[in-house]
């Protein structure tokens, strides 16, 4: 059975394509290289170096491959970006997105899996911690304003054209891959620069909280939601937080860092704390985390050492 992986070569996409083709699926993915690495392909996937906002393009490997599933994790995935390009993030995040979902419609796909971000759609004045689904979003980045359309829209394919999906809001992904070189994922920025003997820069007073969830837990959430919770929103997270500053710690023992952190200036635009709730994933597709965070930075730092050897 075909699957389309979009941003297959990118961090979390990437770990998607590796599960499936181990259990058997036959995964195409299209992914433009804006962020994605050609070495974190698979090397069983069918690539197409390609950008989702083509059309044309996309009529053909739909024509051509007839994806039974689409997993859509190919995204301008950068915050900072998105407030000052919102027409690029635009471009990206929602134009290509329909795209995909056009064609998953006239091609008959079987369901469309998306990723959505937990972190950024809640907004600043959230009461409720661990924050469940129910809560009502208010983005205040284009990168979720961005995000939030697209999960109005499939509410909108699916009533109007039948269409079924998933749509997975992620909590803080780390894990093995994630680029340490961009402006967001602290964990992978971190590992890497304690690792060179590097300054560690934590923003503001580092008691901002998040919650931080392994990249094989968020694989395992995709995968069970191509057989389960049809037209349901989930929070893919822990419902445990954790501070920068406490991360810091964590990852100097694990790494034998032995400098103090700087702190700089905040951030601008970050939320003070984000925390989801995950019991109604448990409930309806039966997911729950299962690496837990301290593993999952081990983890994570043995795959940083190896890329710096
Ligand atoms: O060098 C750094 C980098 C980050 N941070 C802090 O670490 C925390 C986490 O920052 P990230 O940039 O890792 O992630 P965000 O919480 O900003 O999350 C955003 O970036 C994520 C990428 O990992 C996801 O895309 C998520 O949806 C989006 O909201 C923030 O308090 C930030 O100020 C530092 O102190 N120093």
């Amino acid at each position: 059975m075909n699957v389309l992986v979009t941003g297959g070569a990118g961090f979390i996409g990437s770990h998607v394509v590796d599960k499936l083709i181990e259990n058997g699926y036959g995964v195409i993915v299209v992914d433009n290289l804006s962020s994605g690495k050609v070495e974190n392909l698979n090397r069983n996937a069918l690539f197409y170096e390609q950008s989702i906002e083509d059309e044309e393009m996309m009529e053909r490997i739909f024509s051509l491959h007839r994806p039974e599933y689409v997993f859509h994790l190919a995204a301008q995935a950068s915050v900072a970006i998105s407030v000052r390009e919102p027409v690029r993030d635009a471009e990206t995040n929602i134009i290509g997105s329909l795209v995909l979902l056009e064609k998953s419609i006239k091609h008959g796909v079987k369901k469309f899996i998306f990723s959505s971000t937990g972190g950024a759609i809640y907004g600043e004045n959230v009461k409720v911690f661990p924050t469940p689904e129910t809560e009502t979003p208010h983005p205040i980045s284009p990168y979720g304003i961005a995000k939030y359309s697209i999960e109005m829209y499939l509410e909108f394919f699916a009533r109007e054209y039948g269409l079924k999906y998933t749509v997975l809001r992620y909590a803080n992904v780390y894990g093995p891959r994630q680029d340490p070189y961009g402006e967001a994922g602290v964990v992978a920025i971190f590992t890497e620069r304690m690792l060179r003997g590097e300054e560690v820069h934590i923003f503001g007073d580092g008691e901002y909280v998040r919650d931080y969830v392994y990249v094989d837990d968020v694989v395992r959430a995709n995968l069970l939601a191509m057989e389960k919770g049809d037209n349901e929103v989930f929070n893919i997270g822990t419902g445990r937080g954790t501070t920068v500053n406490q991360l810091f710690k964590l990852l100097k023992e694990i790494t034998g860092y032995d400098k103090e952190p700087v702190y700089k200036p905040p951030r601008k635009g970050d939320v003070r704390k984000s925390i989801l709730d995950y019991t109604k994933a448990k409930e309806k597709l039966g997911w729950e985390p299962k690496i837990p965070l301290e593993e999952g930075l081990k983890l994570t730092v043995e795959y940083f050492r190896k890329t710096l050897e």
